[in-house]
């Protein structure tokens, strides 16, 4: 489905993504999360053939994507400020999706833009964010390329608009699976979707794993100094912050039964689940250093 291997892509002398590897062969959800600069829309554009690689390979369904018109059978990427004429009203786009894209679904196209309650003769230029989004959600799903690419798709949602995104996401997967990929900085907002997810951290994939196993890690430990510091043991610590005589960590490990037993609680010590997206941020920190055993 997607290969790639050992990508490296710079912007003249910025080095924007370094030894990237991903290689995914079933058609599933998967979310690309890292933080602002880490490589997403870079390693995005590079998966629908808009950059080329200084390094590596990139094959889509067998083909490379860079300079390839077939590609664009297999690839749709909805760009978080996607290139819409200021001339353009709906019906210009859904043209556009239907003249550019070979698996187009123009009833599908039709009944979105009513879940999405989007005028048809207004510009792209007066949407306001939330539509642009929705706009482009609508073209990006109609397509029902092998490939779908959305880049930031619940930007400027609101929780009912979320919830249809959701919603249309999940039904035209289920009935056409396909690889798409969606990206986020704030995880919560696409976790749900998500099959797996890929972290992206100084210009690489660091992690690339089911989100169920994702999940787990992540462990925050409260409790009197010594006490923590006993049961951290080797543990990689992501944070660790002191307040009076208390000691707050988040360790890089699940929770386990070493970690949840009563004598713990006895000690004094709070043994909790971090929230994903906090794992994540501490994750990939700058600075996080592994812990040396006392
Ligand atoms: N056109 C460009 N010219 C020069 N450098 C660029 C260009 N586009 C991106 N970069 C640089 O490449 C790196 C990766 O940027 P990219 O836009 O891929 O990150 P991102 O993860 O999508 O960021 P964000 O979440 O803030 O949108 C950053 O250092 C950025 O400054």
């Amino acid at each position: 489905m997607i290969d790639i291997q050992d990508l490296s892509f710079s912007y003249g002398n910025v080095t924007a993504l370094e030894n990237v590897s991903l290689k995914e062969t079933e058609p599933i959800i998967t979310g690309l999360w890292g933080r602002n600069g880490s490589g997403k829309t870079t390693l995005m554009k590079l998966i629908s053939g808009l950059e080329q690689p200084n390094q590596g390979k990139i094959s889509i369904n067998g083909i490379t994507p860079y300079n390839n018109s077939e590609a664009m059978n297999h690839v749709t990427f909805m760009q978080e400020d996607h290139p819409f004429s200021d001339l353009w009203d709906v019906e210009d786009v859904l043209r556009f999706g239907a003249y550019f894209n070979e698996n187009w679904d123009q009833a599908f196209a039709e009944y979105l833009l009513e879940v999405f309650e989007l005028p048809r003769k207004k510009k792209i230029r007066q949407f306001s964010k939330g539509m642009k989004t929705m706009i482009k959600i609508t073209l990006g799903l109609a397509s029902k390329a092998p490939v779908t690419i959305m880049d930031e798709p619940s930007n400027g949602l609101d929780a009912h608009m979320r919830k249809q995104f959701y919603d249309v996401l999940l039904d035209t997967y289920e009935e056409h699976p396909r690889f798409i990929l969606l990206s986020t900085h704030h995880i919560e907002e696409i976790e749900p979707l998500c099959e797996k997810i890929a972290v992206i951290d100084q210009q690489t994939i660091i992690r690339y794993e089911d989100t169920e196993d994702l999940k787990r890690h992540g462990v925050l430990i409260t409790g009197p100094f010594e006490a923590v510091k006993s049961v951290i043991g080797n543990s990689r610590v992501i944070d660790e912050r002191r307040i009076g005589k208390q000691l707050h960590v988040m360790i890089d490990d699940s929770l386990h039964m070493d970690l949840g037993v009563k004598e713990n609680e006895a000690a004094g010590l709070t043994i909790e689940k971090a929230p994903l997206q906090d794992y994540l941020v501490n994750l990939t920190k700058k600075g996080t250093k592994k812990h040396e055993h006392a």
